[in-house]
């Protein structure tokens, strides 16, 4: 860590992960997170800017960014220090792995566990989720690989969506390929940005979309080169400060407000619902058979 702490850093919060303040050059103020006992360990990046106030998440949970519990907690606390902290004005969501943004939810917290698990895990998972939508600062999504379903529902969450244009990456909720149902919040997510019809389709199905019918549906808002992707969504957000903040603070707020507010009334239901429902023989042997799929896949 000594090599991180260099002159000038300052340690300001602390729990499971630290953020580390500190100059460098350009007289730009970066923050780092790392995890306070093993650096290296750290499933996530975040740098902010402070000349500009744009933060960038980068997530970096080895091999394909699968939400597990630990995960999902790590961005949360991240996400939240944000929040409070005055000189971050926006966040950039993206990926430090190659060709994918998220996986999606790690489907062995689902798999093989015990009710209690089931639970925390699914906590954890409506904790992002009502963190995100109803997320005070800009965000934006530089999807720069392959994001289904809990990953697609990461980037739904974001006020705006821009990825890189490769036909080898998708997008989509696909959980019904995997025998299990999107609940009513992720459903609630994908409706209110690709509208009714495509929403009802696209969930049946399971779609994933490349990237250029991603942008047909409205699914994410901009398709550019890879390389551009980052730099694109920094121009993006540049936009979106230039609006008055307490504005658009509360015309997104009145947009979502209905949505999480939703999920708020009945959050201990819906867990019971979801541990109910993954418990269930015919749904463990679907996932098993899906994680089944995707080692075959390899070989
Ligand atoms: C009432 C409500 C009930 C239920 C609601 C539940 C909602 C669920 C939401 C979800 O998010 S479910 C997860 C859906 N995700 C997927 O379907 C993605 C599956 N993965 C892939 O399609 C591909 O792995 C890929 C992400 C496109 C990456 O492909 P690539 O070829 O680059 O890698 P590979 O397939 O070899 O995977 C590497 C490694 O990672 C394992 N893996 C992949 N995805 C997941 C995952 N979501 N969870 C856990 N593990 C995952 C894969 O098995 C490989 O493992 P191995 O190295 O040990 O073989």
């Amino acid at each position: 860590m000594a090599a991180v702490l260099r002159r000038g850093v300052k340690l300001i919060s602390s729990g499971s992960s630290q953020l580390l303040s500190g100059g460098c050059k350009h007289g730009r103020t970066s923050t780092l997170c790392i995890s306070s006992s093993r650096p290296s360990s750290s499933k996530i990046n975040v740098e902010l800017d402070s000349s500009t106030g744009i933060a960038v998440m980068r997530f970096q949970n080895p091999l394909v960014n699968s939400l597990n519990l630990d995960f999902l907690t790590e961005i949360c606390i991240s996400l939240e220090k944000l929040e409070l902290d005055k000189s971050c004005r926006g966040v950039i969501l993206t990926s430090a792995q190659p060709k994918i943004f998220s996986a999606g939810l790690d489907i062995l917290e689902m798999y093989g566990k015990n009710p209690e698990h089931y639970a925390a895990f699914w906590k954890s998972v409506q904790e992002i989720w009502l963190k995100l939508y109803g997320y005070s600062k800009i965000t934006i999504a530089a999807i720069n690989g392959s994001s289904p379903a809990g990953g697609c529902l990461i980037a739904l969450t974001a006020d705006y969506r821009i990825m890189a244009d490769n036909p080898r990456y998708t997008i989509g909720l696909n959980e019904t390929q995997l025998g299990i149902v999107a609940p009513f919040w992720f459903k609630d997510t994908m409706l209110n940005t690709v509208g009714h019809r495509t929403a009802e389709l696209s969930l049946q199905f399971g779609l994933m979309y490349t990237p250029s019918d991603a942008l047909k549906i409205n699914l994410v808002d901009l398709v550019v080169p890879e390389e551009q992707v980052l730099s694109t969504a920094t121009e993006t957000m540049t936009k979106f400060l230039a609006i008055p903040g307490h504005a658009r603070e509360i015309s997104k707020s009145m947009m979502r407000k209905p949505v999480v507010d939703r999920l708020l009334s009945c959050r201990d239901a819906d867990i019971k619902n979801f541990v109910s429902f993954i418990s269930k023989d015919s749904i463990q042997k679907s996932l098993g058979q899906y994680l089944s799929m995707l080692k075959q896949k390899k070989s």
